[in-house]
């Protein structure tokens, strides 16, 4: 037999089971039209982070392979995402141009069926998601390798938004040219962040080459498809978009380098069953302050998952506290914590209960 005949029956029995995962799909976004139609009789939110990161567990749990649980879930993400742009196409702000990491970390909360809305700044997602521009935003939150990212916890301090939801994605630069070499290259740009992520590789590699700071990645990418004096560390879909070839892929100084975004909105997100709640605080400036601060936590069963601390630039040593716990503000031991812990506050602000990121 050669090998098309044993691939023919095969693929008939491929194509015999696609058509019934397409008359599937279909019925079940029939379904998903008719929950659009009921939420709209009360003006209810489309999007639920709760219930599609209830639908993700339970495909990942109840998964008998061969198919990778991972794979498993971008599948179902991506129909709840074409499912969900039926009852209505969300619109998500996120930090551009496209092509940058904000953008896949919009994905992958997401999946594909949105409208992003690239914005040149931090600033402006919260702008353009607090005008309602944009049903939501993602922004930049904490890298693995960097730290924090400052401008977003001071907006996150001011804002009437809430958390809905965090995703976390693996970073990996690249280094890119229009020529693919680095002949001629006069200057490698790219955002403070990426340019300090790769720098001892860039000071073993190219130690003598300018290195210009830029707005973003993406930024970087664009300058270097214009001019082939300049190389960009991006992503890649961010070089494909502006035509770049890769001189060198994965330089990041570190080969884990995550970066985590927050997902804001006006969205309170219901329970999910297995979810985090995010709250800024800050204390007198008097002894044990902290401690007694922390306290109603541990009295309360309640497990602390982040402690961040950030001066709070009055000149005063004072520090607001950026504080992740595990368990929903609607959870009755997380919501008698969090009313002791403030109460053991100059200042508390609860940032919003959300699912952990998968
Ligand atoms: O269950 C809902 O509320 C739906 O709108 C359906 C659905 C889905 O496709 O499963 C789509 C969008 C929501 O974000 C959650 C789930």
């Amino acid at each position: 037999m050669t090998m098309d005949d044993k691939l023919k029956p095969l693929r008939v029995q491929i194509d015999a089971i696609d058509a019934q995962i397409l008359d599937l799909l279909n019925q079940r976004a029939r379904v998903a039209q008719q929950v659009g139609h009921v939420k709209a009789e009360t003006n209810a939110p489309v999007f639920r982070p709760e219930r599609e990161a209830q639908i993700l567990r339970s495909v990942a749990e109840r998964n008998p392979g061969p198919l990778l649980d991972t794979d498993i879930q971008t599948v179902f993400r991506e129909v709840m995402s074409a499912c969900r742009a039926l009852e209505k196409r969300v619109t998500v702000a996120y930090l551009g141009p496209a092509g940058t990491f904000s953008e896949q970390a919009v994905y992958q909360q997401f999946g594909r069926a949105v409208e992003g809305m690239p914005c040149a700044s931090i600033d402006e997602v919260f702008r353009a998601t607090e005008a309602g521009t944009a049903d939501f935003g993602v922004v930049p939150i904490e890298n693995s390798s960097e730290g924090v990212i400052n401008r977003t916890l001071d907006l996150l301090l001011q804002t009437t938004l809430t958390l809905s939801g965090e995703v976390s994605i693996q970073v990996n630069h690249s280094l890119m040219t229009r020529s693919g070499n680095m002949n001629d290259i006069k200057s490698i740009c790219a955002h403070s962040q990426a340019l300090a992520q790769c720098q001892l590789w860039l000071n073993q590699n190219y130690p003598n080459i300018e290195r210009r700071a830029v707005a973003s990645n993406g930024e970087a990418a664009r300058l270097a498809g214009e001019d082939p004096t300049v190389a960009a560390i991006a992503s890649e879909i961010a070089g494909k978009n502006y035509s770049l070839q890769v001189v060198k892929a994965h330089i990041q100084d570190d080969p884990h380098n995550r970066t985590r975004f927050a997902v804001i909105g006006r969205l309170h997100t219901a329970p999910s069953g297995k979810d985090q709640t995010s709250l800024v605080l800050s204390v007198p400036n008097k002894a044990g302050a902290v401690y007694n601060l922390l306290a109603p936590l541990a009295k309360h069963g309640v497990s602390m998952t982040r402690f961040e601390s950030r001066p709070a630039r009055m000149g005063t040593w004072e520090y607001y506290f950026y504080v992740d716990v595990e368990g929903h503000l609607k959870d009755s031991k997380v919501a008698d914590a969090l009313k002791e812990l403030k109460d053991n506050s100059a200042f508390f602000k609860v940032l919003g209960s959300y699912p952990f990121s998968l």
